[in-house]
């Protein structure tokens, strides 16, 4: 490898170096010596206090600790007042009103998916910057939404009978969508456009139109035979493909191919949970792709079902409205980056022989790569608005929250962007923001886009924060309990309290089931319905099938009707312990541990072996689990707990992980990449790393998983050089 290239007082990584010189700085128009000035002024003047910032989480965490030795039995005042005497729990602010301005609509004023793709996948990262916009009747083919009963199999071939089903419930959403005045969208035999309105013929001969017309907003093609009709409702957009060459339309009675939703508004590109990124290489891979989306060049030859194409970012939807004027609609998802947290460094650059902080690197490179979009640059643009969107993950509290906002005041300094640019989404996933969200808001009252509820992470803080407070309760049943029911309910009222409906986001978290859309479809309707403008999907197929509840319920209409945020806090404060743990079975304890294993050993064998953030890990009963970071903090932090109580015992984790080793490798089996973790699993890098996660569980800072995954992922890239 070239050596590290000396920039003022940074030494940078030559890959990192060589791409910013060479492809960014020149096109941002600032002058590189300026920039790496600045750049290293401001993590001089940063690092210090993003220091103390840890350190105060360890002090806080180290009163905790030992508050739980002392007080065996909780009681809960004592333990609220002791929390609000060392400075976790603070006063809450007076009431105010955010102050974010230049928001783009899909953000501020209409309610749909989120996607969230790990960045440093091309593929993935394309395919959810288009997956604006999705097929419904692939999202039904492909899922289980529709039974594989009575002859609908998925098969290996296209199943005429699952197509049929597919068409039906298809058109039966449209009815919900955008009712006709008389039948129904499967009775059509014609779609049309006679003088601005929708004609709909229907099989009987009548000829109908919707019974609200403005829904109909546009149409490709000619107007007495369109191949598109586009409706709107809620403020999103459906659009019926027309094609009578089509396999579909060609045997349709309206020659319909497909019904097209509108589906993930916005995009997370994500350098953080998902993905694996622990030096100079991978960051550059982290910011090249971001830099492609963002000049909207980036592509990727790819093999699919035997073929190999291109893969780009598309392009926007151009239709005539029906008064004949033309319409352009984004064509593809409105693109936020979540930067790493506060915690990590990352030896891409070093300063005075010391790796920088990750999350300071991360603004700065980030947002100077985003003002290219601000400065019109790209083929396509993202923000229409001139805003950069950064997503700021596993913040502290209030003062790391004005953290933040001083590092993007800076940031705004050293890249030349106008005050304000940088928004800020604060992720309500740890226990002190949660407690403290209102004054959280307040500390970035000019740059918030988004509240959201990261529950993965919040679950891991939970268990972490509390570890000696007593054993927890099954991971599953940490999911019922008062608290996180409190946290849901109180980052959607105090978001709406702090004035965020119609210029910010309320989100909700990840749905981590990937192939359970039936599922999803009966639960993920909770998100909207509980003023939620907003929540995470883990694919595109997921969301365009979450879309379809953003037309079931009208989310600002909600959010009008919902209560004052009253004794949430105390709840908040409530441990879900195990209530019993005498209870708990010899066989139960076992399933929990196996369970656990088995995720942390399946993620963590391709995390620290193959640089793979985010995977699809079966469960003991064989359910795909999409597992990230925060998944692997909860599993690791809640053996942690269980082993500090005596629930389980060193040994029998021991025994439980290399049973579990031999699964997770029989699993892999069939993948060529694969480097397994048996016969010796003392040699596995990877199964070192598992085994650390959890027997040094209680001292990791917070319970993160980073600083372990990052230690052993760069032991293996040394050992592969
Ligand atoms: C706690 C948190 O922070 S949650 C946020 C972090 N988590 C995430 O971002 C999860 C994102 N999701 C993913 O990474 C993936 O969906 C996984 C790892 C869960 C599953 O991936 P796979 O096992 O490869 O999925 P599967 O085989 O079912 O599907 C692959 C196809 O779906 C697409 N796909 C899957 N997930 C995504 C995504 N998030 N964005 C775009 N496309 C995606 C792929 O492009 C691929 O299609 P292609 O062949 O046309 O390229
Ligand atoms: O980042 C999301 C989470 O749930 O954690
Ligand atoms: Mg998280």
């Amino acid at each position: 490898m070239a050596a590290y290239q000396q920039r003022d007082a940074l030494s940078v990584h030559p890959q990192l170096c060589d791409f910013l010189e060479q492809q960014v700085l020149p096109k941002t128009g600032l002058d590189p010596a300026l920039f790496w000035r600045g750049f290293a002024h401001l993590l001089k003047d940063l690092s210090p206090e993003n220091q103390a910032l840890l350190d105060k989480r360890e002090q806080l965490q180290q009163h905790i600790d030992d508050y739980h030795r002392q007080h065996p039995t909780l009681a809960a005042s004592d333990y609220k007042a002791f929390l609000e005497s060392i400075g976790y729990l603070q006063s809450e602010p007076a009431d105010f009103r955010i102050q974010t301005q230049n928001v783009d609509d899909e953000i501020a004023r209409l309610a749909g998916p989120q996607l969230v793709v790990p960045i440093n996948n091309a593929r993935y990262a394309l395919n959810a910057a288009n997956a604006r916009w999705g097929s419904l009747y692939d999202a039904a083919y492909g899922t289980d939404v529709l039974p594989e009963t009575d002859g609908a199999e998925k098969g290996s071939q296209y199943n005429p009978v699952r197509g049929q089903k597919v068409v039906t419930w298809a058109k039966d959403w449209l009815d919900k969508i955008a009712p006709l005045t008389q039948g129904q969208h499967r009775q059509v035999t014609g779609y049309r456009i006679d003088n601005g309105q929708l004609s709909v013929s229907l099989e009987n001969g009548d000829v109908t139109t919707l019974a609200s017309p403005g829904q109909f907003v546009g149409f490709k093609g000619d107007a007495s035979q369109p191949d598109a009709v586009l409706l709107q409702h809620n403020g999103l957009h459906a659009e019926i493909q027309i094609n009578a060459s089509h396999p579909v339309g060609r045997t349709d009675p309206a020659h319909v191919s497909d019904i097209l939703m509108e589906s993930a508004l916005t995009t997370i590109m994500d350098c953080e949970d998902s993905v694996a990124a622990v030096d100079g290489e991978d960051k550059t891979l982290v910011y090249q792709n971001w830099l492609g989306l963002v000049m909207g060049d980036l592509s990727i030859k790819m093999q699919k079902d035997g073929n190999t194409l291109t893969r780009r970012l598309n392009p926007d939807r151009d239709y005539q409205t029906p008064d004949g004027k033309g319409l352009s609609l984004p064509g593809r998802s409105l693109m936020l980056i979540r930067n790493v947290g506060h915690l990590m460094r990352n030896p891409a650059i070093t300063l005075d022989g010391e790796p920088v902080f990750e999350g300071l690197m991360d603004g700065v490179i980030t947002s100077l790569i985003a003002k290219l979009d601000i400065m019109n640059q790209g083929q396509f643009g993202n923000s229409r608005t001139g805003s950069v969107y950064i997503v700021k993950p596993k913040m502290h509290g209030p003062e790391e929250v004005a953290f933040t906002n001083t590092l993007f005041a800076r940031v705004e300094q050293l890249v030349d962007l106008p005050a304000n640019t940088l928004k800020m989404g604060i992720m309500d996933e740890e226990r002190r923001t949660s407690l403290n969200l209102k004054a959280c808001i307040e500390a970035a009252r000019e740059r918030v886009i988004f509240i959201n509820t990261g529950f993965l992470d919040r679950t891991g803080d939970e268990i972490h924060t509390s570890m000696l407070a007593g054993p927890f309760a099954r991971k599953g049943e940490l999911k019922q309990r008062p608290w996180i029911q409190a946290y849901e309910q109180a980052n959607v009222l105090i978001g709406l309290k702090s004035g965020l409906s119609g210029k910010a986001q309320i989100g909700k978290g990840m749905w981590p089931m990937p192939d359970k859309m039936a599922e999803m479809m009966e639960a993920k309707i909770g998100h909207p319905k509980a003023g939620a403008n907003t929540a995470w999907v883990p694919s595109p197929t997921a969301a365009t099938l979450h879309a379809l509840h953003y037309h079931q319920v009208d989310v600002f209409e909600v959010q009008k009707h919902l209560p004052d945020a009253q004794g949430l806090r105390d709840t908040l404060l409530q441990i879900p312990l195990l209530e019993q743990p005498d209870t708990l079975s010899a066989d139960e304890v076992q399933q929990e541990l196996d369970n656990n294993v088995q995720g942390i050993l399946g993620y963590v064998v391709r995390w620290v072996h193959q640089g793979v953030g985010c995977s699809k890990v079966p469960d003991i009963h064989d359910v795909g689990l999409m597992e990230d970071r925060a998944t692997l903090r909860i599993s690791s932090q809640h053996i942690a707990n269980w082993l500090h109580h005596g629930i389980v015992s060193q040994s029998q984790v021991e025994e439980t992980l290399k049973r579990m080793a031999a699964l997770v490798d029989k699993q892999n089996s069939g993948d060529p990449e694969y480097i397994a973790m048996l016969p010796e699993p003392e040699k596995s890098i990877a199964f070192q790393a598992a085994s650390e996660l959890i027997f040094n569980g209680k001292t990791q800072p917070s319970g993160y998983t980073e600083p372990v995954l990052h230690k052993k992922r760069l032991e293996m890239k040394q050992q592969q050089d």
